[in-house]
């Protein structure tokens, strides 16, 4: 049993009665949650019976489970981090507190408040646990000995891990007396030891530990769009995630109509990262990647990397409007139309004059035609309306919209399109593609795009990932898709404008968290100023806010990473490590199987990090030793990664092998290797027999 003290001021030190007062309250808070979810279930079997129709019973039955379920205790997380004493009311605060450590107190002692990952209160409602994400909690995180904001003391509870099937225990508290103040900072030895815990399984929450300038994000308002530029490892990821959690707290109504989601590289990034939200009590949150997401056709091919250069590139988006608004024709006569008793006739100027205003009006294209049918049988209402002298029936309506004279007319002059339809007429029509593409696209640039083949049917055309994001371009300017709430973005550095443009049609009227680093940037159309990709992303205005401390690599790693940049051409600021530890080694050796046994000695996750062309004959080599490498979405100690899926990921000791591969593999091949060198908790070994690249020579 150890209680951590800070020694910098006079303050009292916190003795064994307090850590088991601590304790008591841990037991109390622990029954509470437990009598909290046993009420829930109650009212989940009441609801059951008393629900009046299935659809209110299925929705009641729903939210009755997901809240059983967010009342769920995983003994092996502990159920508080932090604890505030306020300044006494017009008097110092006490350091004692009543032996059950609950938060009720006396006249004149100072309130007392436990932050956790949920809230958790008593019979009668008094809170024994704050949310963290409370109003109050805040000042967990921000408070400071310049500005206290009412706080005496900000305690910091320090657990002991849990064995597997066991539950995590309280073992040492760490006071920071702000009223006296003394203020650690990132010299707290809880912080410190909780940002070096080795790393194995999945990412963990950090609510315990967020940082001042993490904390101000994590709490922006809904309405904001932040964007985050951070170098590897200062928490972007971790901050997207907590801010997620936080918004859907503050306005939990709100976004479950809406929707959060959260948006990442890759599978194995989401993989990675898919147990944050469900750690802190929240299992609405949406995770995808961007092709999940523009799912329009079955991508069966590959571009060039010019053609898929040109296919991200933001000219196609005018290209894309204008072939389609290119399909609405002029009427070329009028209609004539029958209902069974009367016949009806519309004179082609004034066919010529409605599809001229809807025109004007710009609606979404599918709309536009729908328009153009309705006030076509509108023209037709009023005309039986004066011969008859009453309204037609509905199904009458209905039936004007459908007979041939006026299928005909929209079928010419405004035809139905689907995207498939619209991308392969441009890719297959030299005379299309050029009336679309002139002075915006050269003609070498208009070449890239034909297809040599025309395919025997859109299915079984050869469409690329490109294409499905040119395919959904289209279907938002022929329907206007369903606004998320609030979507975050992570490694957001690498979308293409056509990509940005996909997210901020899904964005409505919501925000964005836009999380990045430009250093990183990989693909060929990353991007190389926040603005711009802002703009694109229809938030030209958002906040770009810097994150400077990296919690993850260790200084003398970051130091060899920091290398590379003036090699990156973005303008960043270098990274700077909290962490002092760690090692780094640089080998001229390919022995990746001696280095992967010396890692697997120590403690903590392993990642092998090649060059994609190598990974199939490290896999091989580690097996044929007998070692036990998993895949990327496997929790085993050892991964073997390729190079183009690290992004986002992390292990407490990584090898680089063949960094003169890594960046030969593809134009960007210098931001990458930046990425594989940033990837480490504790230690980097780069393996080499070629020269390593020019910056990293030294
Ligand atoms: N305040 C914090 N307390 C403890 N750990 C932290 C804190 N902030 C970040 N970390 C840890 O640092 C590591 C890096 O965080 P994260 O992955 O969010 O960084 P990132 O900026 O997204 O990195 P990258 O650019 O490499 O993707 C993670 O293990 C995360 O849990």
């Amino acid at each position: 049993m150890t209680a951590v003290t800070p020694t910098a001021h006079e303050t009292p030190a916190p003795t064994a009665d307090e850590l088991t007062g601590e304790r008591a309250h841990l037991t109390t808070s622990r029954a509470a949650l437990q009598a909290m979810r046993e009420r829930a279930e109650q009212l989940f079997t009441v609801g059951d019976q008393v629900a009046g129709d299935a659809y209110t019973a299925e929705q009641l039955g729903r939210q009755m489970a997901q809240r059983i379920k967010e009342l769920s205790d995983d003994p092996a997380v502990p159920l508080f981090f932090g604890k505030l004493t306020m300044a006494a009311a017009g008097g110092e605060a006490s350091p004692a507190h009543r032996p059950d450590g609950s938060a009720g107190r006396a006249a004149g002692e100072a309130e007392r408040w436990h932050i956790g990952r949920r809230h958790v209160s008593d019979a009668v409602g008094e809170p024994l646990v704050l949310d963290w994400r409370a109003p109050m909690s805040r000042r967990f995180y921000q408070a400071s000995a310049r500005d206290p904001q009412d706080v005496a003391v900000r305690r910091r509870f320090g657990w002991s891990p849990a064995a597997a099937g066991g539950s995590t225990v309280l073992t040492s508290f760490e006071d920071e007396h702000l009223d006296h103040g003394q203020e650690l900072g990132t010299g707290s030895a809880i912080l410190t030891a909780e940002i070096e815990r080795p790393r194995v399984g999945p990412m963990r929450d950090i609510v315990a530990t967020i940082q001042p300038e993490q904390d101000e994000l994590v709490r922006a308002d809904l309405e904001d769009t932040i964007c985050v530029q951070g170098a590897p490892g200062t928490g972007k990821t971790a901050v997207g995630l907590h801010r997620a959690a936080y918004l859907v707290y503050l306005h939990r109504e709100r976004l479950r109509r809406s929707g959060v989601l959260i948006i990442g590289p890759n599978r194995a990034f989401l993989h990675y990262i898919s147990a944050v939200l469900p750690a802190l009590g929240e299992l609405e949150v949406s995770q995808a990647t961007v092709a999940e997401l523009l799912d329009q056709l079955p991508v069966r091919a590959e571009d060039g990397v010019a053609a898929a250069t040109l296919k991200h590139d933001q000219r196609m988006a005018q290209v894309l409007h204008r072939a389609l608004w290119a399909r609405i024709g002029r009427p070329t006569g009028p209609i004539t139309v029958s209902d069974g008793s009367y016949r009806w006739r519309v004179d082609e100027g004034v066919l010529r004059r409605v599809v001229d205003e809807v025109r004007r009006e710009q609606p979404p294209y599918a709309l536009g035609r729908e328009r153009v049918r309705a006030r076509v049988v509108g023209l037709l209402q009023r005309q039986s309306e004066a011969r008859r002298g009453d309204s037609p029936p509905d199904s009458w309506l209905r039936k004007m919209g459908k007979v041939k004279a006026v299928a005909e007319l929209l079928d010419h002059c405004w035809p139905a399109v689907t995207p498939q339809q619209l991308l392969a007429d441009l890719y297959t029509d030299a005379e299309a593609r050029s009336r679309a593409a002139d002075g915006l696209l050269t003609p070498e640039e208009q070449e890239l795009l034909h297809w040599a083949k025309p395919p025997r049917s859109l299915r079984s055309a050869p469409w690329t990932a490109a294409d499905a994001v040119l395919a959904d371009e289209v279907a938002g300017l022929l329907d206007r898709p369903a606004g998320f709430g609030h979507i975050v973005i992570d490694e957001a550095q690498d979308l293409s404008p056509m990509q940005a443009r996909a997210l901020a049609r899904r964005t409505g009227h919501g925000s964005l968290t836009v999380l990045g680093d430009l250093a990183q940037g990989t693909t060929p159309w990353a991007a190389r100023d926040w603005r711009d990709l802002l703009g694109h992303l229809g938030r030209p205005d958002g906040r770009i806010v810097p994150l400077s401390t990296g919690f993850r690599v260790p200084a003398a790693v970051v130091a060899l990473a920091n290398r590379l940049l003036p090699a990156l051409d973005v303008a960043v600021p270098p990274a700077r490590s909290l962490r002092r530890d760690g090692s780094l080694e640089i080998t001229e050796s390919a022995d990746v199987v001696a280095a992967a046994r010396t890692a697997l000695t120590r403690e903590g996750s392993v990642g092998v990090i090649a060059a994609d062309a190598a990974v199939p004959g490290v896999l091989d080599a580690l097996r044929a030793a007998g070692l036990e490498p998993s895949d990327l979405d496997g929790d085993g100690r050892l991964t073997v990664v390729p190079a183009t899926m690290v992004k986002g990921l992390e292990y407490d000791h990584v090898i680089v092998l063949e960094p003169a591969a890594i960046v030969a593999a593809e134009p960007r091949g210098l931001h990458r290797l930046y990425v594989a060198l940033t990837r480490a908790v504790t230690s980097l070994i780069v393996l080499h027999t070629e020269p390593l690249p020019e910056p990293l020579r030294a």
